[in-house]
């Protein structure tokens, strides 16, 4: 049977942002106005479905922002439907306001949403599509841990930003003969560091896939010394841990799904890096620079083919999907299946065999 003709189409940005999001509300928008769609463009994420935050998107509004970080429509790690937290007398409630979303849905007409987020973006959109909803993915995230698509947008653009930092550090690092350890995101997944720790040539690279021993770090930043290189750079990412320890915490933000605020590992290894090898040792923690301006060329082209894909699917009636890169191609896969599964590093990854075959230490003797 033909899919039912849509004509107006709401389009979201969740979770994190990242370099590329503007560049997929461009690829969205401007081949919808072609087609005689309307789109409207939900604020700050499913906190405006829930709200009912939004505003019309014409074509002067996606004019100019392929090249530009963030989202011109905001965005939001908190604004889950399903886990909506509010205070009551001092306390956080936990609530479901998922009707209100469905409410404001169809309030507004829409034949379709296409909601560009990471892991907890599609876990909500699977859960408002089992509601009637008809919902498109489009998969960002710096993180690069989805497992459904080769690559997520995002990821190239901290890969370079985290490349270009440890350029920096090598300069400084050489010239005061110090170790520099750089802590860079990620989350559970190591996929920043690892690349990043690649691309800017890292020394060592600890990623939470491969919990480290200390003793691995030390010998590896003396033999380096020994051997007349009196510098060495350490990538470590946020949730990295050694293998007597856990995970390091910042904090914790309950209204989140995700409660957990990664951090505090690199100046850790640091301080432990320089009391047991008495070399001296900085630290630098890239935070949020990973995340924002403009978007690497391959970001903005990988941006640009999700979303003219994504509303193309849409068009098509093809709901509860979401668009993903499988070799050089677009293709898409079932959201349900997108969540199933987070994209981790494995030893074997052809990544780690390089960086190992380049002589770069991941903390253990076991790889
Ligand atoms: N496993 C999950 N199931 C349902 N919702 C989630 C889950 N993880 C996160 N969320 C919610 O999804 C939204 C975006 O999640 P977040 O992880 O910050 O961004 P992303 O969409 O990039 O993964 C937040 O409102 C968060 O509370
Ligand atoms: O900006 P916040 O809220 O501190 O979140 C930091 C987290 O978001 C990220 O930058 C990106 O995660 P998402 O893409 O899943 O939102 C993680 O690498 C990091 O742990
Ligand atoms: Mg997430």
């Amino acid at each position: 049977m033909p899919s039912k003709k849509i004509k107006r189409v709401g389009i979201l940005t969740g979770g994190g942002d990242c370099p590329g999001l503007n560049a997929v509300i461009r690829g969205v928008t401007k081949p919808a106005l072609d087609n005689g769609l309307t789109v409207l463009g939900i604020l700050d994420g499913f906190e405006g479905l829930v709200e009912g935050k939004a505003m019309e998107l014409y074509n002067k509004d996606v004019s100019g922002i392929l090249a530009t970080g963030g989202t011109i429509l905001g965005s939001s790690n908190k604004g889950d439907p399903f886990h909506w937290p509010e205070e009551v007398d001092g306390k956080i409630k936990i609530i479901n306001r998922s009707k209100e979303a469905m409410r404001n849905y169809d309030a507004w007409n829409l034949d379709a949403i296409i909601a560009i987020g990471g892991d907890g973006t599609m876990h909500i959109s699977h859960q408002l599509s089992q509601m009637g909803m008809n919902v498109v993915g489009v998969p960002k995230t710096i993180d690069n841990d989805l497992d459904a698509t080769d690559l997520t947008f995002g990821h190239d653009s901290a890969v370079y930003v985290v490349a270009e930092a440890l350029d920096r550090l090598h300069t400084t690092a050489s010239s005061h003969h110090r170790v520099m350890v750089i802590e860079v995101m990620g989350r559970y997944a190591g996929w920043i560091a690892l690349n990043g720790g690649l691309a800017g040539g890292a020394d060592v690279i600890l990623i939470p896939e491969i919990p480290f021993d200390w003793e691995a770090i030390y010998d590896k930043v003396l033999m380096r010394n020994m051997m007349g290189k009196r510098f060495s750079i350490v990538c470590v990412a946020e949730g990295a841990k050694s293998k007597d320890g856990t995970m390091i915490m910042k904090g914790k933000d309950i209204k989140r799904t995700d409660p957990i605020q990664l951090g505090g590992i690199g100046e850790y290894v640091a301080k432990k890096i320089s009391e047991n090898t008495g070399l001296e040792t900085r630290y630098t923690v890239l935070g949020h620079l990973q995340r924002g301006g403009s978007p690497t060329p391959f970001d903005r082209i990988l941006s640009t083919k999700f979303g003219t894909q994504a509303i193309q699917l849409a068009i098509k009636g093809q709901f509860g999907k979401m668009v993903a890169l499988k070799g050089n191609e677009i293709k898409s896969v079932r959201i349900v299946d997108a969540i199933a599964k987070q994209k981790l590093v494995k030893k074997t990854d052809q990544g780690v065999l390089a960086a190992k075959a380049v002589g770069v230490c991941f903390g253990t003797k076991d790889l």
